[in-house]
């Protein structure tokens, strides 16, 4: 069975313990790989090979920086398909999916932030006849990265790229649920001819490996994305010792539906932002929320849409669900479709582990599913999910489902489906969340603050916003004469 290595110092290494962890296929329900169970000691010798080759990595000059990561974004690209199938197997997504989203979105990322380092300048304010201040932006040091299994590849690199590009070394861990393209990112960036050291990929358990890194002292910052409890542990270690923290975390989204929407393309869109990676991305649109009026129409297409849903091997192209990522997780999702029942309400469609035959008969399937008649304040309306399960539930004012939309504890993201230019941006204004989408959802603009307020998240990732948050700034003033 195939072993994966850390990438320390450059070269791919065994955990110092010599033990391994079970890396389960989602879609068939099997191990089919070991992952290292690295340790404090593991971390320690990539913090020391991070803090070594910082120098060498912040003081060369941006245009070499700058040509090592668009090769490592280069190799993504030619690696499309191999990358594409290792996830799909990892994490139980479509094939056609990762192919057509999550690597060519790592790629990008690397080539956005090496292309943008080029465009990330100082700040001046001139006092008149005073003094003139510039603002000087130092990397870091070294900082981690620790990123969940939902996007992988795609998460991993959203936050490594910036570290690299702002000239800061890099411990980063990857889910320890899926950590095959981490590991196939550590031979890419061999083949790029990364300096040794400037990146360390350590795999293991959150407790362990993600907790030694959040605590080693020489660890400036933490970017993660990932659960709020986690991120809540996460604050708590490392608040104290004044790290830097970008925390992107759990989201309750409402997708919010108008009569005068564009119905053909809210209710395409509306079959993603529901349903899109098995539900499992921080962005989902959760909670639907229907004008009164369209709501029975509404209600009979989507369903009609959500039946159509191909649920199968992710292997295999025109499959729209895969496998959700793991059995645990499985077994979550079905216990709250369990209590949206016991909370008074009725499943429209779905509502049950779904059962493939041949390869993967036992693997971890869920079906695509819609309830309807609960309240906007019950558990099943207020808690993160993160499956494919989505509420329905007619409203009739702007203020009724504003008051709805801002129930929850969580303020990640929002979408609003109307062809009033007025109505968008009034609602735009009033909504607890980082993140408005108007008559879309997911259009990505990697210039754009990207982030959540209230249980959501601290800090935002995204274009300069990431370049501020892995440098530090000085500001120096000179008295004119
Ligand atoms: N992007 C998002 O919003 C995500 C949300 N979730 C939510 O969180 C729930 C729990 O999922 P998990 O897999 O447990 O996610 P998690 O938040 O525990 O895992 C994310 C990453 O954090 C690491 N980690 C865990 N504990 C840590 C610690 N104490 N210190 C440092 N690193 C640590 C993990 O190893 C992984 O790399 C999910 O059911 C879902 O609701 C999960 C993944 C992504
Ligand atoms: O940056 C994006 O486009 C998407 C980010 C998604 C997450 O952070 C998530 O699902 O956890």
């Amino acid at each position: 069975m195939q072993k994966l290595q850390n990438y320390i110092n450059g070269e791919l290494v065994e955990p110092i313990s010599g033990r391994y962890i079970d890396n389960y296929d989602p879609a068939i329900g099997e191990v089919y790989s070991l992952i290292p169970d690295s340790n404090e000691e593991d971390v320690q010798q990539a913090v020391a090979a991070a803090q070594a080759a910082f120098e060498g990595w912040s003081l060369m000059p941006a245009e070499q920086r700058s040509r090592i990561m668009l090769r490592i974004s280069a190799l993504i690209e030619d690696n499309l398909d191999r990358l594409a199938k290792a996830e799909s197997v990892d994490n139980g997504k479509p094939v056609s999916l990762a192919t057509q989203v999550d690597i060519p979105r790592a790629a990008k990322n690397f080539w956005f932030y090496a292309t943008g380092l080029g465009h990330y300048s100082s700040q001046a304010h001139a006092m008149e006849n005073a003094a003139i201040n510039y603002t000087l932006r130092h990397p870091l040091g070294v900082v981690g990265c620790i990123s969940p299994w939902n996007l992988p590849l795609y998460l991993f690199s959203w936050k490594i790229a910036p570290a690299l590009a702002a000239g800061n070394c890099v411990v980063a861990k990857p889910s320890e649920i899926t950590p095959m393209t981490a590991y196939l990112l550590s031979e890419i960036c061999q083949q790029a001819g990364l300096p040794k050291g400037v990146l360390n990929i350590i795999h293991g358990y959150g407790h362990k490996a993600g907790a030694a890194i959040v605590s080693h002292p020489q660890v400036k910052a933490i970017s993660f994305t990932g659960g709020t409890k986690t991120g809540e542990a996460i604050a708590r270690e490392a608040a104290p010792k004044f790290k830097k923290l970008s925390l992107e975390l759990g989201g309750k989204n409402p997708n919010i539906i108008f009569a005068d929407c564009n119905y053909e393309q809210m209710l395409e869109t509306t079959l993603r932002s529901s349903f899109a990676n098995q539900g499992q991305i921080c962005l989902c649109g959760s909670r639907i929320f229907v004008e009164k009026s369209l709501y029975e129409k509404f209600k009979k297409d989507f369903v009609a849409r959500v039946k159509d849903m191909c649920i199968g091997d992710p292997a295999v192209d025109g499959t729209h669900i895969g496998a959700v990522v793991s059995e645990p997780h499985m077994n979550k999702i079905l216990s709250y479709i369990e209590l949206a029942q016991q909370e008074g309400g009725t499943l429209l469609t779905g509502g049950k582990r779904h059962q493939l035959q041949g390869r993967c008969a036992n693997g971890y399937f869920v079906e695509p599913t819609v309830v309807e008649g609960l309240s906007y304040d019950c558990r099943v309306n207020q808690e993160e999910i993160f499956g494919p399960v989505v509420t329905i539930m007619p409203f009739e004012t702007e203020e009724e489902v504003l008051k709805y939309a801002n129930s929850v504890q969580y303020g990640l993201s929002s979408t609003v489906w109307t062809e009033s230019l007025n109505r968008a941006t009034r609602l735009a204004q009033q909504i607890e969340a980082g993140i408005v989408w108007v008559n879309c959802w997911l259009l990505r603009d990697l210039r754009t603050p990207f982030g959540g307020v209230k249980a959501s998240g601290v800090g935002r990732e995204g274009g300069f916003d990431a370049m501020e948050f892995f440098t530090e700034p000085k500001n120096v003033c000179i008295k004119i004469n």
